[in-house]
C-alpha cells in the first residue's frame, strides 16, 4: 500500500473512500493518513469489524453472506475483489467485463506499484 500511495495521485481530489472487504481497515487508515480530506469506511463482516483493532474509519457492515457485487456499491472509488470463496484472479479483459456488466461506464488500469495494479471503475453519470 504504502508503494501504491507513492505512486498513485487518485485520492487527490476523493472526499470518501468506501475499502470493500477491508478487513481490519488498516488499508483504508493508511490512505486517509496521506489524505486527511477523505472519510473512510470500511466494509467487511460483522464478526471481522467487531475483532478490528479502532482506526480513524467509520465501519460499515454487510448484510449479507456472500453475494457482495460491483453494482450494489456503485458509490465506491476504490475496489479490492476479495480473495475468499467465489472471488478469483482476473485478467483485465475480464475486469472490463465485469465492469461493463456491473453497471459502470468506464474501466482503466492506472497503474502499478509492487505486485499490485490500481483499476479505477467509473460509474455513469
Ligand atoms: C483477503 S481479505 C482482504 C483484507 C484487506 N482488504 C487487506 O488487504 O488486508 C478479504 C476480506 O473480505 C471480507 N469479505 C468476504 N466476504 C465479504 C462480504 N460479503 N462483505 C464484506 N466483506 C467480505 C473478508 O471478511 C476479508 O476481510
Amino acid at each position: 500500500m504504502q508503494k501504491i500511495l507513492e505512486v498513485y495521485t487518485g485520492f487527490k481530489e476523493i472526499t470518501e473512500i468506501i475499502d470493500v472487504g477491508g478487513g481490519t481497515g488498516a488499508t483504508v487508515a493508511k490512505i486517509i493518513a496521506k489524505y486527511p480530506q477523505i472519510r473512510g469506511i470500511n466494509f467487511d463482516l460483522p464478526h471481522v469489524i467487531k475483532n478490528a483493532t479502532p482506526l480513524p474509519v467509520v465501519p460499515e457492515y454487510t448484510n449479507t453472506g456472500s453475494s457482495l457485487k460491483l453494482s450494489n456499491v456503485m458509490d465506491i472509488d476504490m475496489v479490492m475483489i476479495v480473495i475468499n470463496p467465489g472471488g478469483k484472479d482476473r485478467s483485465l479483459k475480464e475486469f472490463e467485463a465485469l465492469a461493463k456488466e456491473s453497471g459502470f461506464a468506464a474501466f482503466e488500469l492506472i497503474c502499478s506499484a509492487a505486485v499490485y495494479s490500481v483499476l479505477e471503475f467509473q460509474k455513469k453519470v
